[in-house]
């Protein structure tokens, strides 16, 4: 019997607990030995609780015990998820985590950490929820040299933009919805409409395919909470939608570029059918060539499945696992990762776009503001429009990329 502990027990902590017991048979099965959950860390009152005798406040009392041989970090942030995870693999347990903000600021020095003490760092839900794509990347791509991801990493917002879409739902009744449903990030709700997490989620992959530490604070990224039913209609009249898409792309001189960004995605592109708490996500391997995984983003079930997959990875490999998964330490770079290549964007502009130096295509006015199109066009082009039209007294007030179809 092995017995692991559980740091956290909000909506992906609980989840560990109910994975745990309903799927108690094939988890002993595949892990060889059946996995009891003996401790429940966490900082509120669960004296009510059938499971109250599991409840504990003190680490100490799990680390004290010889045979609690894996911990589940579901606790989130970093202010005590870092050093409970930094204490439990320096005496050697293995830690699986959901918990991408720790992944994405320690995850080098954790690996490393992991491998020192002979445990396992493990961290498949903390990029796609329930969506495998760690894994697949160290272990089933380990041949292919990966120089492109890209794709939908955040379940609360595109599950905003399908119910704003669709159902013509309000951003705030939109997202009180996805925090309902246990979607949204719980200690900011802004870390998933302002791209935070979402930028989380592609450093860990960049770091994944790059093989050293990509930090979150070189990555540009935008959210979408200056998006407006204008930009969706004009999306719409151009055949696309809008979707928050990550992206990572090594570029032919070996240098990384890597965002987050709302982006106009055309209806023929396989990104624009992903919808809900639907994560989708592409990598391109250059042995393989393109390969997309698709699945549940966020929430409760799905998110815990990932980590008991790992609890069981944990029991049986232990630090084997860090023979594929792993990344160098890096120092932050003094620069942000910036995207050179021109592209096909939607501009929204206010005071007219005639006469400027890039050429704007009119597509859809409404309440002074007109959304246009503007081909073949760099940041930093677009950029220098936004100073150009400052100075004739116009705005630029949001410029969108377009994904290819
Ligand atoms: N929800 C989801 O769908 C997904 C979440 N994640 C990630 O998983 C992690 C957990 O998320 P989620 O379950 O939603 O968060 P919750 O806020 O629901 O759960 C966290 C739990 O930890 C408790 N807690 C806070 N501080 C401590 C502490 N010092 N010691 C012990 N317990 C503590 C919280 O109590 P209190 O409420 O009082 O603070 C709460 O019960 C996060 O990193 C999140 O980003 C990843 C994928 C999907
Ligand atoms: N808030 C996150 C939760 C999963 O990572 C999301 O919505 O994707």
């Amino acid at each position: 019997m092995a017995k692991i502990a559980i740091m956290g027990f909000g909506t992906v902590g609980s989840g560990v607990l109910e994975v745990c017991r309903r799927n108690a048979a094939a988890i002993a099965r595949r892990a060889g030995e059946p996995v009891e959950v003996k401790y429940i860390l966490d900082v509120r009152d669960f004296s009510d609780s059938p499971d109250a005798a599991l409840f504990v406040k003190d680490l100490d009392i799990i680390l004290a015990d010889p045979e609690v041989k894996a911990v589940v970090e579901t606790i989130g942030g970093t202010r005590f998820a870092y050093p409970y995870v930094r204490r439990c693999l320096e005496s050697g347990r293995s830690v699986c985590t959901s918990n991408k903000e720790m992944v994405a600021t320690y995850g080098a020095e954790l690996l490393a950490l992991a491998r020192e003490h002979g445990a396992a760092f493990l961290f498949e839900a903390s990029v796609g929820g329930g969506t495998p794509i760690i894994t697949p990347m160290h272990q089933c791509l380990a041949a292919n040299h990966i120089s492109r991801i890209e794709g939908i990493v955040n379940g609360t917002t595109n599950f905003m933009l399908t119910k704003m879409k669709r159902e013509g739902m309000s951003f705030d009744e939109a997202l009180r919805l996805a925090q309902k449903l246990g979607y949204a990030e719980t200690k900011d709700p802004g870390d998933d409409v302002d791209g935070r997490d979402a930028c989380r989620k592609i450093a860990i992959l960049a770091s994944l395919a790059c093989g050293h530490h990509v930090y979150p604070d070189n990555i540009p990224t935008r959210g979408i909470r200056e998006l407006t039913s204008l930009d969706v209609k004009a999306a719409e009249s151009l055949e696309c939608v809008i979707k928050l898409i990550a992206w990572y792309r090594e570029e032919a001189n070996g240098g990384l570029s890597a965002g987050v960004e709302p982006m106009l995605v055309p209806d023929t592109n396989q990104l624009a059918g992903v919808d809900d708490v639907f994560n989708a996500i592409l990598v391109k391997g250059d042995m393989l060539g393109d390969v997309v995984f698709y699945g549940k983003g966020a929430g409760k079930l799905p998110t815990a499945s990932a980590v008991v997959a790992d609890v069981i990875d944990a029991l049986k490999e232990g630090a084997a696992v860090h023979d594929s998964l792993f990344w160098q330490p890096a120092e932050k770079l003094d620069h942000m990762l910036e995207d050179k290549k021109p592209c096909s964007w939607c501009v929204r502009v206010r005071g007219g776009a005639y006469g400027f130096s890039l050429p704007m295509e009119p597509v859809r006015s409404e309440n002074g503001q007109t959304v246009c199109r503007v081909h073949n066009a760099t940041r930093a082009q677009i950029d220098a429009l936004a100073v150009e039209m400052k100075a004739r007294g116009c705005e630029l007030l949001l410029a969108l990329k377009q994904m290819p179809a």
